[in-house]
């Protein structure tokens, strides 16, 4: 496969792309049956597919239906004794008592989606994955990350609260060595392929709506982008779906960030939803240094994505204070936007330290990634010289 370098090996760089186009399988199924199921489910005649967590946030099956298969086929791929996993999901919700429709559906996902596993010539379970198989390929993922070591990090649905409403998710899949991000993958199953598929101007839902195939076969949406550290090119491979759901082909082309550093052209992105990050202290910075155009908001790491592919120039995310950005949120992206050529860092500057657990300890305000450093250095500026007169 294309873009492979020393620290990752051939293996686990094909083993994390495929399990991820897999994956995006699982979830475009799921998603499928959540928009088109809506409304009946309360009349009890659907299989369960939300539930909510403590924080109130959604969790789905799909969450659990591809944390469960990606940690199952790295421990095939590799040996289990030999897979670490930092994982967003727990199997709390997924035991309790009143949970057996939640779990039977998630584990036929898992089953539906490895039965497709060997179009990927991956490795397909010799038989029928029990609930008890699917519980404990969830519960693997227990490790606490740190600075030593070898380990994945993964989200297994980023974006939930897009995924639910029909629109932008990923599915974030990173390996870290001795606390660094040496692989990135991101599945954006509803990302266009074609940025003239992108309206800028209009709420992101829309994009995601324009979802034709053309006579080739090849969908006008869906790619997954990888990058390894060190190989400064990354990724993306079209989805290509099939009769029977995605098919793998394993063209990729190498993309590269916008070569855009003028303010007045340049775009920013960022999170959809207010509370997750503040849009009125973006607009204020945005508008000091002269940034034209509107801003693009989108669920999920599908931004990083945006960022890596040249659709926008500038991301943002800024945090209400308490709040701890969590690895698997953006180990993924930052290899594919620095390997494509872009600049991430915290908003005093500094590279964003994953080496500290499941969180970005010591994060400094909120992150920043930039196709350029003319820009970065002027947003840093812009951010630092706004800051007190902020309620952040
Ligand atoms: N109060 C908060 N502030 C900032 N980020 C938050 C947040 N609550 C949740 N998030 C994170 O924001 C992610 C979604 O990003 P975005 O807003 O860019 O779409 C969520 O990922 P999950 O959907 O995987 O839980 C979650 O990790
Ligand atoms: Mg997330």
């Amino acid at each position: 496969m294309e873009g492979g370098e020393s620290t990752v090996s051939a293996k686990e760089l094909e083993v994390a792309v495929k399990a991820v186009h897999l994956a995006c399988g699982l979830c475009e199924r799921v998603q499928r049956r959540l928009v088109s199921s809506r409304g009946v489910e309360r009349g009890g005649t659907s299989p369960p597919i939300i539930s909510s967590k403590d924080d109130d946030s959604p969790v789905t099956v799909a969450d659990w239906g591809v944390q469960a298969i990606v940690s199952w086929l790295l421990s095939e791929s590799f040996g289990s004794e030999n897979v670490s996993i930092v994982a967003e999901e727990d199997v709390e919700a997924l035991s309790e008592s009143n949970s057996r429709g939640l779990l039977s559906a998630v584990v036929d996902a898992v089953n539906e989606c490895l039965a497709d596993a060997p179009r990927f010539e991956l490795p397909k379970p010799d038989k029928i994955l029990s609930d008890l198989d699917v519980v404990g390929a969830i519960k693997r993922c227990n490790a606490t990350g740190g600075p030593k070591g070898r380990f994945w990090v993964l989200d297994p649905i980023d974006g939930t609260l897009g995924f639910v409403r029909g629109n932008q998710y990923a599915v974030a899949l990173a390996l870290m060595v001795d606390g660094k991000v040496v692989l990135g993958v991101l599945g954006c199953p509803n990302y266009p392929v074609n940025r003239e598929f992108l309206s800028y101007h209009h709420q992101y839902y829309n994009t995601a709506q324009h979802s034709s195939t053309t006579a080739n076969g090849l969908s006008e949406k869906g790619c997954v982008l990888y990058a390894t550290r060190g190989s400064r090119k990354a990724w993306m491979q079209p989805l290509v779906r099939g009769e029977n759901g995605f098919t793998w082909k394993g063209d990729a082309r190498v993309i590269r960030v916008s070569s855009i550093d003028d303010p007045a052209m340049a775009t920013i992105c960022e999170p959809v939803e207010k509370a997750n990050s503040d849009h009125t202290f973006t607009a204020g910075v945005a508008d000091s240094v002269g940034l034209g155009n509107q801003p693009l908001r989108v669920y999920s790491m599908v931004k990083y994505a945006a960022i890596a592919r040249g659709d926008a120039e500038v991301f943002m995310k800024f945090s209400r204070s308490g709040y701890k950005e969590k690895i698997w949120d953006h180990a993924a992206g930052v290899v594919i936007v620095e390997e494509a050529g872009g600049v991430m860092t915290d908003a005093g500057g500094r590279p964003l330290d994953f080496s500290r657990g499941v969180y970005l300890e010591g994060l400094d305000r909120g992150i920043i990634a930039c196709c350029c450093p003319v820009l970065h250095e002027k947003i840093v500026g812009a951010v630092y010289a706004s800051w007190e007169s902020s309620n952040l």
